[in-house]
């Protein structure tokens, strides 16, 4: 590593490993201290089986017990299942991405969701956690958020942990994050090595200053995490951006193949990024093979992104009424 990059490490790495190794009073007391609000995020498609669960143990420990959060909002992203009906019966409140600024229509993605949340939130601290999480998470809040309080210089927190990869009842203990090790580490080691010291830039969790995301594009699909790194890299420098180890994350994994289309997304972000002055095709081609030979499958990888929010009209006089 770099000794930028490993001299942010041992700086920038505090340690949330589970809710013994957190106290939720001196948080409270800070958020008070620092007059903060905080928006807890779960961009949502399709996760009926597993958003009850989460949505209602935070909601009894970080809204009801401890009110650490003051809204806990899943971003419903173009459910075809009972994902709203089960998020709103658990506690949250729900909001669909078509709903959410409709005069800029809707995009199809996780980025999409996540832009669209800083519409549908107040918070000047906003928490992001994926909504298939699996196990007790209920520590990620206030990890997530003990820097972003500690430390008025961090501006982005992502959270890192092992993550075992479950497939076909077969545990493989650090299987997971599988784009991650074969795809976004190598290319930022390659070409952002000031960010080698991350130890999960792809995971879904993490938390930040509203300032600072309404500065940065989101890109709509599963480039946004790797987006977001760099963007907020060169928005405030390293010394903005914060680690907190979570322990272990588990998660309803996909497939090779779906991974293979993400991997591909996150591939053109970071090209696009890097200024690369090759036309890149847009375009992964998949094969699979139906028994007689190989079948073709092509699907779209091009960056699509919205840009920062705060150049939203319809954004600046949301707040702008939320201030008055
Ligand atoms: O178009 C999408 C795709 C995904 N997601 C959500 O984004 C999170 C991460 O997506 P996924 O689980 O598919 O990615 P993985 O964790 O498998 O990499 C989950 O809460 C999804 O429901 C979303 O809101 N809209
Ligand atoms: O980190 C990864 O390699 C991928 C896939 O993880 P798994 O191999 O399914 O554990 O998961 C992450 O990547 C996505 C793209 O950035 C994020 O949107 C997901 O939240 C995150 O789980």
């Amino acid at each position: 590593m770099r000794p930028d990059a490993r001299a942010w490490f041992q700086h920038r790495t505090t340690s949330a490993t589970s809710l013994a190794a957190i106290d939720p009073a001196a948080l409270l007391r800070a958020k008070r201290r620092g007059g903060h609000r905080v928006s807890v995020v779960l961009p949502a498609r399709n996760e009926e089986a597993t958003v009850g669960r989460l949505v209602a143990d935070l909601h009894e420990r970080w809204v009801r017990r401890v009110p650490l959060v003051d809204e806990l909002v899943v971003v419903d992203s173009d459910s075809t299942d009972g994902t709203a009906e089960v998020a709103r019966g658990a506690g949250a409140d729900v909001v669909a991405t078509t709903e959410i600024l409709p005069g800029h229509g809707t995009r199809p993605g996780k980025g999409e969701a996540l832009w669209k949340s800083l519409a549908a939130t107040t918070g000047d601290l906003v928490v992001f956690l994926d909504a298939d999480l699996l196990g007790d998470v209920a520590h990620y809040v206030p990890g997530l958020l003990g820097p972003l309080l500690a430390d008025p210089q961090v501006r982005y927190v992502k959270g890192c942990y092992t993550r075992p990869l479950e497939v076909d009842g077969t545990t493989v203990p650090a299987g997971g994050g599988r784009v991650t090790e074969l795809t976004a580490r190598p290319l930022l080691n390659a070409l952002w090595p000031e960010l080698a010291g991350f130890v999960q830039p792809l995971g879904g969790e993490y938390a930040g200053r509203r300032s600072a995301l309404e500065q940065v594009p989101f890109v709509s699909a599963y480039g946004v995490e790797v987006g977001l790194l760099i963007d907020l890299l060169q928005l405030g420098g390293l010394s903005t951006l914060a680690q907190v180890d979570l322990g272990v994350r588990r998660h309803t994994s996909q497939s090779q193949e779906a991974l293979g289309a993400m991997a591909g997304q996150v591939v053109s972000t970071v090209l696009a990024r890097a200024g690369n002055r090759r036309a890149t095709s847009g375009l992964l081609t998949q094969f699979r093979h139906d028994g007689a030979g190989f079948v073709p499958r092509s699907s779209t990888v091009a960056v699509d992104e919205r840009p920062p929010m705060a150049t939203v009209a319809e954004y600046r006089s949301l707040q702008a009424d939320m201030v008055s």
